[in-house]
């Protein structure tokens, strides 16, 4: 996986159909997605329960690209290596789901695999600040996690001021909540290079009609790369 600060779609199968996961990835890359977000909950760090390892497991020989693993669980240490035994590229953890958000990250690279660090709205981007040189990708939630299809919150001047921070470290800014063609000129603008989008791009196809995501996908990047009627 190599770095670069084009604007990239990752779509979030927690607006997929359960019932076809790895129809879903091959149907979502297909149309244009560069990266697929597999949304982990655990009922516990948030108010829903979605997928775990084997899922993973399971849908990544479907993925011909990027599979970034977003979990939103406590604790997470007992589980990086399941994960990155499951083929994620990235394993994302939430900075407010433990203590040692630091061993947690070099966990995460002692598996071998990206390590993101992710920020609910309620956090400030200074509790990124001493572990900046051993993230990969920072994780800009601009909605309260735990379910699709919410309403965005402006988390632009955090995004901002963590891409002042990052400087010229080869670090992702990854938003996940809300986003869609209105949202994403706001968050690309502000510094942001990796967009999820869950409702916005599954919106309106299926795996036996898949051309909806295209036009979803492209709208968004379009938008985000500004140049959306
Ligand atoms: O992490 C998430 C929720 O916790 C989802 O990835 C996120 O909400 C994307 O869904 P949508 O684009 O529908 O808002």
């Amino acid at each position: 996986m190599t770095f670069d600060r084009s604007i990239k779609i990752a779509p979030s199968i927690l607006a997929a159909d359960f019932a076809n996961f790895g129809a879903e990835c091959e149907a979502i890359e297909a149309q244009g997605a560069d990266w697929v977000h597999v949304d982990v909950m655990d009922g516990h760090f948030v108010p829903n329960i979605t997928f775990g390892p084997a899922m993973c497991a399971a849908i990544r020989p479907h993925i011909k690209g990027v599979m970034d693993v977003h979990l939103m669980i406590s604790p997470v240490d007992p589980y990086i290596d399941a994960f990155a035994k499951a083929g994620a590229d990235v394993i994302t953890a939430h900075v407010e789901a433990g203590p040692h958000i630091h061993r947690t990250l070099q966990a995460i690279r002692g598996a071998g695999v990206k390590a993101g660090v992710a920020l609910n709205p309620g956090t400030p981007a200074s509790a990124v600040a001493d572990i900046l040189d051993m993230t990969d990708l920072i994780c800009v939630m601009t909605v309260n996690p735990g379910f699709g299809g919410q309403k965005f919150i402006d988390m632009t001047a955090k995004i901002r001021t963590l891409r002042e921070m990052i400087g010229d470290r080869p670090i992702h800014i990854e938003i996940d909540g809300g986003v869609d063609p209105k949202t994403a000129p706001l968050v690309a603008q502000a510094g942001a290079d990796v967009l999820v989008a869950g409702s916005a791009a599954f919106k309106g196809g299926s795996v036996s009609n898949p051309a909806p995501y295209g036009e979803n996908i492209r709208a968004i990047r379009a938008a985000a790369e500004g140049t959306y009627a």
